[in-house]
This record gives C-alpha cells, sequence and structure tokens, in this order.
C-alpha cells in the first residue's frame, strides 16, 4: 500500500482504507456486502445463529512495538478472536479491525510500513482461516509521548469476529456437569515463557514475521479445527478458550456452570518453553506458567465421563486434567492434586486488568 507514496510522507485514512480494501476479498459466501458502505451486510446459513467477539489490542498492554515484530502483533490481535469462535465451536463469517495509529506507522521504511506489516499479519492468518476483513475503521492516534528525542503516539487496536453457529449447538461456558472429565488442548505456560524470553531479547525475535507452531505467544494458533470438532462430534458439555490463564478462566467455567472441579496437576501437559525457562534457572516453576499463563490461545473442555475422547482431535494433542465436582459449602471452587498427591486450593492466579 506504500508504493504510491514518496517515502516520509504519512498515507491519509482514505489511502490506508483503499489500500487495505484492495488486499481483501469483496464478497464471500457470508459476505454480501464488504468494505466500502456504512455498513457491512453479513448472510448467515440457514439454520444458524450469529456469535460475535470483540477483543482490544492495545500498545503496551498486549503487545510492545519495541519487543513485538508488527506483524506477530496483527497475527495476535486477529487470533484472540479467532480463539473466542472456536471455543463456542463456531465457523468464523467476518472479522472487523478498529484501529488507532500515529501517522508515522503508516510512513513506509524499507518498502513497508508498521501498518502494513501489522495488516500483514492479520491477513495472513485472515486468509488461512478463511475469514474475510469486511469492514472497520481508521483513526489517527495522537501524538503525546517522548521515545528518545520523537514524540509518538500508542497503537490501539479492536477486533470484531463474526460467526456462526448451528441453532442451539454453540458449546458454552454454563453446560458442564458435576461428574464429567476436564480436558485441554495442547500444552500450556508457552506463551508466557516466550513473552519473558522476548522481553529479555527483543532482537532475537524481531525477523519473525511468519506464523510458526514454535513460537506460543508471536504466533499462537486459534483451534477453530478442534471447537468445531468438538460441537459436530457432540463430544463437549462445555467449552472455553484460555486467554488469561488455566486457573482464571476454569474458574469461569465453574462460575457460569455452578459446580467445583478437581485438577490433577501432574496431567497438565506444560510447553517445552516453560519447562525450559525453568531448567535455565528463569524461573521457579514451569507448572506454575502453565497453571496460571495467559495468552495460550488453546481450549479447555468438559466431556461427559461416558464419552470416549480422543488422545487427538484434528491433529492437537488432547488431555484429561480433571474431573468436576458438585459446589460444597466450606470447600474450595477449585482444588488441585499436586504432583506428590496433596489436595490444595487452587485460586484463579492468572492476568487480570486493573489487578
Ligand atoms: N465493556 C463491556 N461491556 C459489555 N460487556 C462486556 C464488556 N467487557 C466484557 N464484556 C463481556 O463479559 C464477558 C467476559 O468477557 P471477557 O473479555 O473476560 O471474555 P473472555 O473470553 O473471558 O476473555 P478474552 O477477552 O481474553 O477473550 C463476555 O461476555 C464479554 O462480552
Ligand atoms: C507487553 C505485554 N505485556 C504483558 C503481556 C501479557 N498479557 C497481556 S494481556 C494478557 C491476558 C489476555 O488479555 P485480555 O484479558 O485482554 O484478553 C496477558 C497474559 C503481553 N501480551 N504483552
Ligand atoms: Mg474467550
Amino acid at each position: 500500500m506504500s508504493a504510491r507514496r514518496t517515502p516520509r510522507e504519512p498515507a491519509g485514512e482514505k489511502a490506508l482504507i483503499a489500500a487495505i480494501r484492495r488486499r481483501t476479498a469483496g464478497r464471500t459466501r457470508s459476505v454480501r456486502l464488504g468494505i466500502g458502505d456504512d455498513c457491512a451486510i453479513l448472510r448467515p446459513a440457514p439454520g444458524s445463529e450469529v456469535v460475535v467477539t470483540t477483543d482490544f489490542s492495545l500498545e503496551q498492554v498486549h503487545f510492545r512495538r519495541d519487543w513485538h515484530p508488527a506483524e506477530s502483533a496483527g497475527h495476535r490481535c486477529l487470533a484472540r478472536g479467532l480463539s473466542d469462535l472456536a471455543a463456542m465451536g463456531a465457523d468464523p463469517m467476518a472479522a472487523f479491525l478498529s484501529i488507532a495509529v500515529p501517522a508515522e506507522l503508516t510512513v513506509a521504511e524499507r518498502g513497508s510500513s508498521w501498518l502494513d506489516r501489522f495488516l500483514n499479519g492479520i491477513l495472513a492468518l485472515a486468509s488461512r482461516h478463511k475469514v474475510p476483513l469486511a469492514g472497520g475503521d481508521t483513526a489517527q492516534s495522537p501524538l503525546f509521548d517522548e521515545v528518545g528525542s520523537r514524540q509518538t503516539g500508542m497503537v490501539s487496536a479492536d477486533i470484531v469476529l463474526v460467526g456462526s453457529v448451528a441453532q442451539g449447538r454453540a458449546l458454552l461456558r454454563s453446560s458442564a456437569k458435576a461428574g464429567d472429565i476436564l480436558y485441554v488442548t495442547g500444552a500450556l505456560g508457552g506463551a508466557e515463557a516466550e513473552l519473558l524470553a522476548l522481553g529479555r531479547n527483543p532482537e532475537a525475535f524481531s525477523k519473525l514475521k511468519k506464523s510458526a507452531p514454535e513460537h506460543p505467544h508471536l504466533y499462537p494458533e486459534p483451534r477453530l479445527a478442534v471447537g468445531r470438532r468438538l460441537l459436530a462430534q457432540r463430544t463437549a458439555t462445555a467449552a472455553i478458550d484460555i486467554s488469561d490463564g488455566l486457573s482464571t478462566d476454569l474458574a469461569h467455567l465453574c462460575e457460569e456452570s455452578g459446580i467445583a472441579v478437581q485438577v490433577d496437576a501432574a496431567a497438565i501437559p506444560v510447553h517445552p518453553l516453560a519447562q525450559k525457562a525453568e531448567k535455565d534457572g528463569w524461573i521457579p516453576s514451569a507448572l506454575h506458567f502453565a497453571l496460571h499463563g495467559g495468552e495460550d490461545y488453546e481450549l479447555l473442555f468438559t466431556a461427559s465421563s461416558r464419552t470416549k475422547v480422543p488422545a487427538r482431535i484434528a491433529g492437537v494433542p488432547v488431555r484429561s486434567i480433571g474431573r468436576m465436582k458438585a459446589r460444597r459449602k466450606g470447600k474450595p471452587l477449585m482444588e488441585m492434586i499436586r504432583p506428590n498427591g496433596k489436595a490444595v486450593p487452587l485460586h484463579a492466579g492468572g492476568w487480570e486488568h486493573f489487578g
């Protein structure tokens, strides 16, 4: 989008939107009208209902421009929304991106601007999951902060994802039953471990412009195929994605379902990057990262004890890590059996804004 501009001239709003429009599919099966009018027009399949989720990606909160490659910030922005759709078992219909950027980030440097690269990250993931960018809003973010001798501003992005799901079939947080088995996909704690490594040496990550499974923080993979399969095969009784950390998101599932849980710590799949951080003496406990580290974007789901749950779903490993219980007065909402066999209360210790 920068090819027609002279090097240090910021693109205007209209040019930016036109460039985004050129890079997105016009019509698809679910988008009757995309970028260009006052609203987009979506067409859900007959017999389906529409699900909607919205997530901020804020500079200094969800990413840092001096740590995250712009492509990763874009990928993560869309992945946050897609992961919520995955947790409901939904199919993506369209994405909407509202973004405020300081003018300097629209100026090309060596061929592309920060905003171009952010969009590259979004659109690469969008094309893999066949989700069209059907609209949004673009604004200039004011300059207010001194970085060295320069004034700069902050990037704020909000992604809205619209999806569809067969009527009455969406996977909810609120429908787990006492006696159900608790499962998790993939491995946990990797995103927090990679964030730690990123903060210690951002330069080592600065060239990572493409999605790769060995980068759980920079390029998390939303588990859409797993969610779809859990719904289609009626495997799950309830589901949630892990954005704030296993302990915090499991507490949401328990609270919304009105039940308790017992987690088997020894069964939790701990990501190799968290194990390495512990081995290298960076952190005291890899299990702590797996329990409370945020942004793994894995799925946590429950299934009846009579349901046979395969060891892999859509190519992703699935592990049983506990059992749902009836709530009892005076008993904690969440209990954990430590690897040494001792039962202890498990507190929600994941990410909390204003925390
Ligand atoms: N400002 C708000 N106004 C209205 N509803 C909100 C607001 N913030 C959150 N919610 C609603 O509260 C519920 C929980 O939101 P939350 O953001 O914690 O979702 P989540 O999926 O647990 O986390 P994540 O944001 O990481 O996806 C959702 O139904 C969400 O729509
Ligand atoms: C620069 C930087 N510092 C810290 C973090 C960690 N972090 C930020 S938000 C969040 C939870 C999910 O967000 P939300 O609750 O808004 O969905 C986590 C684990 C990061 N990604 N980048
Ligand atoms: Mg969620």
